[in-house]
């Protein structure tokens, strides 16, 4: 028998990982640049914290049941059990928090009518408790860095307002609404031209299909709808903040009214990141601000506003892959240790530890035993070790630089 990874779960072997850690890296660092520190949260979650506000769908979820009859779920996404951990657990700290994390998510993805499990990695970001314009410009703005850092040019950002969406979606009757968020969130012309709709309902529909594009368009198309006021402020508020974001150098927008995501918890901005130099766009990371979320979980119900975003580590990955960026090779040791005889095999440890303690990183391996001195050096060109140092039993090196 072989045994094999469970369906949709994968094993990242030693380069995957060093190619891993280079991004996670990269976004770390700009994390702590703007000053966000990293929480780590549980794997495992109740079931009723993650869909609290049905924002999340439960088949979304793989699921487990413990002895005490408690529905868990392992997280699908990060959002909702830092929302839980920040009301509970840090109800005293003061706002604003700015959190970031890189984990693991698994969803649950049906594809073909066969459900196939799957393990995500993401690195993300949360900045709780102040809503505005700033607060959405940093995050966006952050998100920005994030892939200037990992050396990505070809990418834009979609921009959504999910209040102004859904306040437009009001219109329409309530038994077809979610067919025609469906249709519009789908790009479905052909739903929206056979909905059972007046003629001013399909128009609006319509329109709103096309409520994407250069700023300046989307924001003239969305004024012949009617506004009342609170949407028109929220239409001012995306005009400012797409200034502002503007206003500092390159910054590639698309408006997109349109933009509805399968997690529902937006109240806000929402926003889809998407790289342009792949045949077809890819989506590296999606958020959006959240600002009823975190009251679901609150024991007085109180509201904490919050915005943040993720980005997907696969897609960078693939993304990343034709730019000769990621390691190619994990790393090669610096230095093979070899004990003459078995008298100094004592006396190569402590060399070898020696070596380690090093203040920059050095890496140091010690041979194990082979026979000759012809394998050993083989062994040191095949793994571009630079140096193998022979120790003899008083603990003397004799130092021979490894031809490559
Ligand atoms: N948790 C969301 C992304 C997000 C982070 N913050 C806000 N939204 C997702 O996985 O899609």
């Amino acid at each position: 028998m072989v045994y094999q990874p469970a369906a949709g779960a994968r094993d990242l072997l030693p380069l995957d990982v060093a190619q891993k850690r280079w991004i996670e890296d990269k976004l770390q660092q700009v994390f702590h640049r703007w000053g966000y520190h990293r929480i780590i949260t549980s794997t495992l979650e109740r079931m009723d914290t993650l869909m609290a506000g049905e924002a999340i769908q439960r088949q979304m979820v793989i699921q487990l049941q413990n002895s005490e009859d408690e529905e868990l779920g392992l997280r699908p996404e990060l959002t909702a059990s830092i929302a839980r951990a920040v009301v509970t657990r840090m109800a005293n700290l003061r706002h604003p928090q700015r959190l970031y994390y890189n984990a693991n998510v698994f969803r649950r993805i049906w594809e073909n009518r066969h459900n196939r499990q799957q393990e995500f990695y993401q690195a993300g970001v949360e900045l709780l408790g102040v809503g505005g314009l700033l607060a959405n410009a940093e995050v966006l703005l952050l998100a920005g860095n994030c892939l200037t850092a990992l050396g990505l040019q070809d990418w834009h950002l979609i921009l959504g307002e999910a209040g102004i969406t859904r306040s437009l979606l009001d219109a329409f009757p309530i038994n077809l609404r979610a067919k025609v968020r469906s249709a519009i969130a789908h790009l479905d012309r052909i739903t929206i031209d056979t909905l059972p709709l007046t003629d001013e309902l399909r128009e609006r529909a319509r329109i709103m299909l096309d409520l994407r594009g250069n700023s300046a368009d989307v924001l003239q198309k969305v004024s012949s709808l009617n506004l009342d006021a609170e949407q028109q402020e929220a239409v001012n508020n995306l005009k400012s903040l797409v200034e502002l974001l503007e206003s500092g150098g390159k910054f590639p927008i698309i408006l997109d009214l349109s933009l509805i995501q399968t997690i529902d918890y937006y109240t806000g901005l929402v926003f889809e990141i998407v790289n342009n130099t792949d045949s077809q766009a890819r989506v590296l990371g999606r958020g959006g601000r959240y600002d009823q979320l975190l009251g679901l979980y609150h024991p007085q119900g109180e509201n904490i506003p919050g915005i943040g975003f993720v980005l997907n580590i696969e897609d960078l990955y693939q993304v990343l892959l034709s730019t000769q960026q990621l390691p190619q090779e994990t790393p090669a040791s610096d230095w093979l240790v070899v004990p003459e005889n078995p008298a100094a095999h004592s006396a190569a440890f402590a060399y070898a530890q020696k070596l380690r303690e090093s203040p920059d990183l050095v890496r140091v391996e010690l041979d194990l035993g082979s026979t000759d001195r012809a394998t050993i050096k083989q062994y040191a060109r095949d793994r571009s070790i630079a140096q193998i140092a022979w120790i003899k039993a008083d603990g003397s090196p004799i130092i021979e630089k490894v031809s490559q």
